[in-house]
């Protein structure tokens, strides 16, 4: 969706026509759009650097610090050149029915595509001419490619006189292969609808042969390029798929299967008739490539040798059995709500609605969850599902709970976090501050207190102010805002000494290999929340200009939480 949005607005073609790299205020003012909307494009950019799509050097203006940014394989979604890769990756919008993946194995339709759309594609296509169109142009775009070797390979069409293209289309490739071989007589043959209108086609003219290790090198780089671009332009299937075998129930199966489970045990345990066995068979064979699942080979009653499938440690972390369990994250993640979002992001940055999740849905997410039951409690589950991570750790942190009385869990909601730490520190006071309507109706206990209030207003006084996923939620200025109210907090506490601890994000901390690993999951968080919420995720650097702006003096970061770290702030 990124990468669709980069390409709606252009970014490829205004920086391939600056001829020189660009910094972000170049890119911003050739794309006409409002210095607001700066920073979002920067995010954007670092995400897309990150994979690969663009790339960035210093350049020579004023400011030593301006990274320009410049092309990379991206160059094959120049609206200007040949081939153009740019239409396919925007007609890969619709998602619908790989949504509806787990649904159309439960269901009778012929494709997930028809349990979506209640057509198959090709009917729909034909009634759907805005859609045939954005198809036929990607379809189109994806032939542009390989017209450029086609051209060349000279032994596979010099020595035949008549070639039948089944299913050609748009009659681009057949076009293209009649150009360099103009004594062959080329048929298109596709349906009436499609190749209805075509003009005949021309012998046009005739292209000298290549030495095959040149086509060979131009070929692998640019279907290396193409493949990139296709892997992103198509990745939110992974999210489908995995969100699909959650709803079918298959790691749960497999572990009560207790051990390594067959392709037909699997279809027979999950109740589906053995005419979508092999379906099953593919997408299992996805999620075994992506690491959910792995295969063993063992010997059946027969001494034969037979393919099974058992959990990894991934999958594992998705029993609806145990816990964590983190099924009602992915499920959430798969829901049109959070989807459909990601697809108004271009129309965002050149609209006027706080975030694209109110230009898709016509409300900021709060309220939308406010009306909406069936989704609050879908994403309330996902974000409970998130903290059960972080609280079979938090009870092993001794160094950071033990030597304090009294906590205070600054929009701590319903006190999930807050429970797990009294539980392994059950000599704290704490207490939950939250907005009044979340927190009416808590029962409090001995050592647990809920305030209704408002963080920006005051903060109950403690030895340390605990922040969980809140501050990425917020503008620098209001974390700065929230921090200072933090200070008067501990200052009021009698012994004058206390920390603030925050959960959450720090960028950019890849020295070690499992850090770099998750850059690019905190990277898509950080443009997730320009996409949900108007918050961000920072650097060690943006933490720290924030905390001394506050008037604290020192930090500490623990990566303790994976892709979250604990940071601890003295005064
Ligand atoms: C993203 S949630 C985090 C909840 C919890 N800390 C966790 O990690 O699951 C942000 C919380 O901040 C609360 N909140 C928002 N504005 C607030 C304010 N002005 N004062 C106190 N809490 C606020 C929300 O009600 C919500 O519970
Ligand atoms: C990838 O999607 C995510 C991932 C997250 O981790 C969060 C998250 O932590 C969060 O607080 C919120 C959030 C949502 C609505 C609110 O009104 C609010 O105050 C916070 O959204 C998230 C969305």
């Amino acid at each position: 969706m990124v990468l669709g949005c980069a390409i709606q607005l252009g970014i490829p073609d205004v920086i391939h026509s600056h001829k020189q790299p660009m910094t972000l205020s170049q890119l911003v003012s050739e794309l006409k759009l409002p210095p607001a909307k700066s920073d979002a494009i920067h995010r954007l950019m670092r995400l897309l650097v990150y994979s690969g799509f663009f790339a960035t050097t210093n350049t020579i203006l004023l400011d030593e610090n301006q990274q320009g940014y410049y092309l990379t394989p991206s160059k094959l979604l120049l609206k200007s050149e040949i081939p153009n890769l740019s239409p396919y990756v925007r007609a890969i919008v619709s998602v619908n029915p790989w949504q509806s993946l787990g649904d159309w194995f439960l269901g009778n339709e012929t494709t997930p595509f028809e349990t979506a759309h209640g057509a198959p594609m090709w009917e729909f296509f034909h009634q759907n001419l805005r859609f045939n169109n954005v198809f036929n142009e990607a379809m189109a775009s994806d032939s542009q490619i390989m017209c450029l070797v086609v051209k060349d390979c000279k032994e596979v069409f010099l020595d035949m006189d008549s070639l039948v293209d089944v299913g050609g289309g748009t009659e681009i490739i057949a076009n293209t292969i009649l150009a360099a071989f103009p004594h062959l007589k080329c048929t298109v043959l596709d349906l009436p609808h499609v190749v209805a209108n075509m003009p005949d086609t021309q012998n046009l003219k005739y292209v000298g042969e290549k030495d095959i290790s040149e086509i060979l090198q131009m070929a692998s780089e640019m279907f290396q390029a193409q493949a990139h671009i296709y892997k992103h332009a198509l990745s939110y299937a992974n999210c489908m798929v995995l969100s699909c075998a959650i709803q079918l129930g298959i790691p749960d199966v497999i572990h009560s299967h207790k051990q390594p489970m067959t392709l037909s045990q699997l279809v027979s345990q999950l109740k589906l008739p053995p005419a979508k066995s092999d379906a099953i068979y593919r997408v299992m064979r996805l999620l075994v490539y992506s690491g959910f699942f792995a295969t063993r080979e063992f010997l059946d009653e027969n001494s034969e040798s037979q393919q099974a499938y058992v959990l990894t440690p991934s999958s594992k972390l998705l029993l609806k059995s145990e816990i964590p369990n983190l099924s009602p994250f992915v499920r959430a993640m798969a829901d049109p709500v959070m989807v459909n979002p990601w697809q108004s992001l271009g129309d965002w940055i050149l609209g006027n609605e706080t975030t694209p999740f109110e230009t898709a849905h016509g409300a900021p997410m709060w309220q939308f969850c406010d009306q909406n039951p069936r989704f609050n409690n879908v994403f309330n589950e996902a974000m409970a599902s998130d903290s059960q991570m972080m609280c079979l750790v938090a009870k092993d942190c001794k160094q950071v709970f033990q030597d304090m009385n009294s906590l205070v869990d600054v929009g701590g909601g319903t006190g999930v976090i807050a429970k797990a730490i009294l539980a392994a520190f059950p000599h704290l006071k704490c207490t939950v501050l939250d907005l009044p309507q979340v927190v009416a109706n808590m029962p409090d206990t001995d050592n647990l207190k809920y305030v209704g209030g408002d963080m920006f207003h005051s903060i109950p006084s403690a030895d340390a102010i605990l922040f969980k996923h809140v501050m990425h939620n917020w503008s620098d200025e209001d974390c700065v805002k929230i921090l200072k109210k933090c200070r008067e907090a501990i200052k009021d506490n009698k012994k004058n000494e206390g920390k603030v601890v925050i959960i959450d994000i720090v960028l950019d901390r890849d020295e070690d290999e499992d850090e770099a690993n998750m850059t690019e999951v905190k990277l898509i968080y950080d443009v997730a929340m320009i996409v949900l919420l108007t918050g961000r995720e920072r650097t060690e650097k943006e933490w720290k200009k924030l905390f001394l702006e506050a008037g604290f003096m020192t930090y500490k970061i623990t990566p303790l939480f994976g892709i979250r770290s604990l940071i601890e702030i003295f005064p």
